[in-house]
C-alpha cells in the first residue's frame, strides 16, 4: 500500500447525498477510514464548514460546488460526482486550483433507458391519467388515445450513452427510432441519424432528451420546438431540467398539443426529500413526475459508488486521473521503489524545462516523467529516489506558475 505525505487517516473525505455504501467500502478498503457522511445535501454554510478541512468530496447532483463554496475548500485534492452530470460543480474553477473532477459515466445510464422505455409504453397506453382517476374513484375503461409502441417513430435528442440504449431497447418493441446529435454517430440496430433537430420533432411520435446541460442545451426545447412535434404526440425528459422551458410544456398539454410528457428533472429541483415540489406541471394527469430517479437504482447506485471511490482512492494513492473530467488525464501504475512528485502548474510554456534544471543542479535523479496538460494547467508526475523527495518538493514548489504539489511515498 503507497504510504503518504500526508497519513491516510488525516485525509478527510466528506461524502453527501446519501451516496452509496460501496463508496465508503472502497474507501476503507484503500485505508480510508477518516469519511464524513451525509444522507442530504449540506444548505451552503453547513457544507462551507464541512468542506473546509475535506481532501476529497463526493456528491450526486443537488450539492452545488461553485466558485464560493470552492475558494474556501483549501485542502480539497479531488472531487467526485457520483453521478453523471458535472454541471453543479464549477469545474474550470476547480481546474485553476488544480483539483480533478470525476464522475460515473456508465453506470446509471441503463437504468434511464429502462425508465423512458417503460414511460413510453405507459404514455402511448394514457394510462397516467387512467391512473390518476382510479385513485380518485374514477373509471376509464375505454381505448381512446390508446396505442401499441409497436410501429410508432422514438425520436432521441441526444444520441449519447443513454440515448443508443434506449434506441436498441425501442427497436426490441418494434419503434422506429430516429436520432439528432450534433456529432455524426454510428447508427445502433436500424436507427437513423437526422441532422435536423426540427424535422426529427416533426417525424417523431415521442421525442425523448438525453443531452448533457450545456448553453446550447438550455431551453433547448420551448414554444417553438414544440409547434414542431406532431400533433398528439408526447414528450419525455430525463437529462437536465434546464433543456426543457416547463411554461411551454405545460400550457403544450393543456392546449392538448401534446398527449402526455413524461419529466425526472426540473429547472428547480426541492434540496431534499423533506421539501415541497413546484411545478406548473403538478395536477396535470397525463403528465409522468418523477424526482429526478433515472439514475436512481440500487445497481446503479452500487456499480457509481465502487467506480467513483474507486477513481478518487487511485488519484490520492498514485496520482491516476484517467477520466476526469477538467484535468489533464494521466494513466499511472502504483509507484515502487522510488517516491512520487505531482506538481500542477498554469500551462505557461518551459515550466518542465525549469524543474529539470533545478532537479539537475541539485543532483536529483529522475526515475521516471510524465506530462499532461490542458489549455489551462499542466500535470506533471515525476518519480525520484525517495532520499531526494523532499529536496526534489522543495524544488519543484518554488517554480514560478506552481498551483500545487503532492508527495506519494
Ligand atoms: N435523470 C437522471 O437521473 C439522469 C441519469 C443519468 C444521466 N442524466 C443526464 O443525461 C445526460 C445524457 O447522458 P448520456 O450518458 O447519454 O451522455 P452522453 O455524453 O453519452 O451523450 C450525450 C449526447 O448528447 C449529444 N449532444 C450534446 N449537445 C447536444 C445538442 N446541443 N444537441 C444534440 N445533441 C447534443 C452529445 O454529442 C452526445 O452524443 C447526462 O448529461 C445527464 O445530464 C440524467
Ligand atoms: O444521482 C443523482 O443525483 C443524479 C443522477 C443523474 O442526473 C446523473 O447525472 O447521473
Amino acid at each position: 500500500m503507497a504510504k503518504h505525505s500526508l497519513d491516510k487517516d488525516k485525509i478527510k473525505i466528506l461524502l453527501l447525498e446519501g451516496v452509496h455504501q460501496s463508496a465508503v467500502d472502497v474507501f476503507k478498503r484503500a485505508g480510508y477510514s477518516n469519511i464524513e457522511y451525509h444522507k442530504a445535501s449540506l444548505g451552503e454554510e453547513a457544507l462551507i464548514a464541512s468542506i473546509k478541512e475535506a481532501h476529497f468530496v463526493g456528491l450526486r447532483s443537488r450539492t452545488q460546488l461553485n466558485e464560493t463554496v470552492l475558494s474556501q475548500a483549501e485542502k480539497l485534492v479531488g472531487i467526485g460526482c457520483f453521478c453523471i452530470g458535472t454541471n453543479q460543480v464549477d469545474l474550470d474553477f476547480a481546474e485553476k486550483l488544480g483539483v480533478p473532477v470525476f464522475n460515473a459515466p456508465f453506470s446509471n445510464t441503463r437504468s434511464v433507458a429502462e425508465l423512458v422505455l417503460g414511460e413510453i409504453i405507459m404514455l402511448f397506453r394514457g394510462i397516467p391519467q387512467r391512473n390518476a382517476m382510479a385513485h380518485r374513484g374514477g373509471w376509464l375503461k375505454s381505448a381512446q388515445g390508446s396505442f401499441e409502441a409497436r410501429g410508432k417513430t422514438l425520436g432521441v435528442i441526444g444520441y449519447g450513452h443513454i440515448g443508443t440504449q434506449l434506441g436498441i431497447l425501442a427497436e426490441t418493441l418494434g419503434m422506429r427510432v430516429i436520432f439528432f446529435d450534433i456529432e455524426d454517430k454510428l447508427s445502433l440496430g436500424n436507427a437513423q441519424q437526422i441532422h435536423s433537430m426540427q424535422e426529427l420533432m416533426s417525424l417523431a411520435d415521442v421525442v425523448s432528451l438525453h443531452v448533457p446541460e450545456t448553453p446550447q442545451t438550455q431551453n433547448m426545447i420551448g414554444e417553438a420546438e414544440i409547434a414542431y412535434m406532431k400533433q398528439g404526440s408526447i414528450l419525455i425528459n430525463a437529462s437536465r431540467g434546464t433543456v426543457v422551458d416547463i411554461d411551454a410544456l405545460a400550457s403544450a398539454i393543456r392546449s392538448e398539443k401534446l398527449a402526455g410528457a413524461a419529466i425526472d428533472v426540473f429547472p428547480v429541483e426541492p434540496k431534499s426529500n423533506n421539501d415541497e415540489f413546484f411545478s406548473p406541471l403538478r395536477g396535470l394527469d397525463n403528465v409522468i413526475l418523477t424526482p429526478h430517479v433515472g439514475g436512481s437504482t440500487q445497481e446503479a447506485q452500487e456499480n457509481i459508488g465502487i467506480e467513483v471511490a474507486g477513481k478518487l482512492a487511485k488519484y490520492s494513492d498514485n496520482g491516476s486521473t484517467m477520466t476526469a473530467v477538467n484535468f489533464p488525464e494521466v494513466s499511472l501504475a502504483q509507484h515502487k521503489n522510488a517516491s512520487r512528485l505531482l506538481h500542477i502548474h498554469h500551462n505557461r510554456p518551459g515550466i518542465l524545462i525549469k524543474i529539470n534544471q533545478a532537479f539537475a543542479e541539485k543532483g536529483i535523479n529522475i526515475a521516471a516523467q510524465y506530462l499532461q496538460t490542458t489549455a489551462e494547467i499542466g500535470y506533471v508526475v515525476m518519480e525520484v529516489d525517495s532520499d531526494q523527495a523532499e529536496e526534489a518538493l522543495e524544488q519543484m514548489k518554488a517554480i514560478e506558475g506552481t498551483i500545487r504539489t503532492r508527495l506519494l511515498h
